[in-house]
């Protein structure tokens, strides 16, 4: 069987700007006679397909076309350009608003979207009471939608969403509504869902949530598709898009051609570096070697749980820079940010550096996670004009080892240590 279940093909999307309403009164008068519009391009020439059962995040700064795709693949908006191929049933919880009649109350509305989801009353009808056990909102279900706050909202729009057994599920941010709670229980279906081989869209601004739940990841930049692929891949680089200005774009670091890489491990063999290691900066200060030592000053790639290591971070000035920042970030495999800090938000002092000064930074850390493998990012940037500005970001650049010591089998991320005492029973005199 065919597993593609979204084929996009050179699809562009350009929307007609009126600069007033009354122009697009008289451009229909006109009939083309004279033109009362401009033409902006919202998606330019995009193709992709997407397979049965993947688990897509679409990520992107405001404006960068993500919601114009989803809203053309639900087949809400028709393209310019290009065509789009779809198999299967279509859920869609697009933006606030949609979908859901306001008049209408949650009751009503939940039937509207199963007829117009081609599901009739009476299979509605079976799948009510799980609907409003999900979205879990009372005695609202029966008031109209427009007396909804807009978690309420969502809450009952992804219930409706997902129990119509969709073949692919689109959720557009909707979900940054909800409270902690409800997203989680959010999350879990969609990835119950996904197990059983729905295709998962989901566009976020939590790149978090794109690293962790994502098979794949877009990345969507003035209209085009700049790239796609592993999500933690995709999100390092957009990390660069959302740092570089037009007039200042940052440099790119290939591997093989970073500056002194001189970074050493084990018996001072050269290390094998995370495959994906991900730089970028201005590069007008580097970071130049990385040490990572145990507590006797040797070079260590894995370490004992709770262990403490000292790792040293050798940067360059290659310009007077008046408020440098020294940072460390730690990352699960799966891409969770374990721990992140720097030397700004400890509230170090600021040391200005000279053009050519050669700095070591230590980073004193104990490493009071569970056994399992964890990536090392370092950063050098520096503050201006309070925001920051990438010199040298080097992510994922080091895979740090973490063994168990003992057979513990405890389980989770942070390794805490816990004391389990078991006290003999206490006979309670009477
Ligand atoms: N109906 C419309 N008419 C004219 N321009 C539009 C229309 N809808 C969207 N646009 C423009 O198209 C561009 C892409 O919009 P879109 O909503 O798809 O971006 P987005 O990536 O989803 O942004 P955000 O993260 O802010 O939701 C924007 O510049 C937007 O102003």
């Amino acid at each position: 069987m065919d597993s593609t279940t979204i084929n996009v093909k050179n699809v562009s999307k350009v929307y007609k700007i009126y600069n007033k309403p009354q122009d697009r009164l008289k451009q229909t008068l006109f009939r083309g006679r004279k033109q009362y519009y401009h033409e902006f391009s919202a998606l330019k020439d995009i193709s992709f397909t997407i397979h049965r059962g993947e688990f897509v995040g679409i990520i992107g700064q405001n404006g960068s076309g993500k919601s114009t795709l989803l809203q053309l693949i639900a087949g809400t908006l028709t393209p310019s350009e290009g065509e789009i191929k779809v198999n299967g049933r279509i859920s869609a919880l697009l933006e606030l608003g949609s979908g859901f009649n306001p008049e209408f109350t949650g009751r009503e509305n939940v039937f509207l979207n199963g007829a117009i989801l081609g599901i009739s009353r009476s299979e509605m009808e079976k799948r009510y009471e799980d609907i409003v056990n999900f979205a879990d909102i009372g005695d609202y279900i029966d008031q109209p939608v427009k007396t909804y706050s807009s978690g309420m909202y969502v809450r009952l729009a992804f219930a409706v969403a997902i129990s119509v057994d969709p073949d692919i599920l689109i959720v557009d941010e909707a979900l940054a509504v909800g409270d902690g709670r409800f997203q989680l229980k959010c999350f879990e279906r969609i990835k119950a869902m996904k197990e059983a081989g729905t295709t998962i869209l989901l566009v976020s601004h939590d790149l978090q949530s794109i690293r962790q739940f994502c098979d794949v990841c877009y990345l969507f930049d003035k209209g085009k598709l700049l790239e796609f692929g592993n999500p933690n891949e995709v999100v390092n680089h957009y990390t660069k898009v959302l740092f570089s200005k037009e007039d200042k774009p940052l440099v790119e670091v290939k591997s093989q051609e970073a500056p002194s890489e001189s970074f050493k491990g084990a018996n001072n063999n050269k290390l094998e570096k995370a495959v994906q290691e991900y730089r970028y900066g201005s590069q007008e200060g580097i970071i130049e070697n990385i040490e990572i030592l145990n507590d006797n000053g040797e070079p260590v790639t894995s370490i004992d749980t709770c262990d403490q290591v000292i790792i040293k971070m050798k940067v360059k000035a290659k310009k007077n820079i008046s408020k440098p920042i020294y940072a460390l970030t730690i990352k699960s495999i799966k891409g969770l940010e374990v721990y992140g800090t720097n030397s700004y938000f400890q509230n170090y002092p600021f040391e200005p550096l000279k053009e050519g000064e050669v700095l070591e930074v230590q980073f004193i850390q104990r490493v009071s996670l569970m056994p399992g493998n964890y990536f090392l990012s370092f950063g050098f940037v520096e503050l201006v004009d309070g925001e920051i500005v990438p010199l040298d970001r080097r992510y994922d650049f080091f895979e740090l080892k973490v063994l168990s010591k003992e057979k513990d089998r405890s389980f989770g991320i942070a390794n805490l240590e816990t004391n389990i005492l078991i006290k003999s029973p206490v006979t309670e005199v009477k």
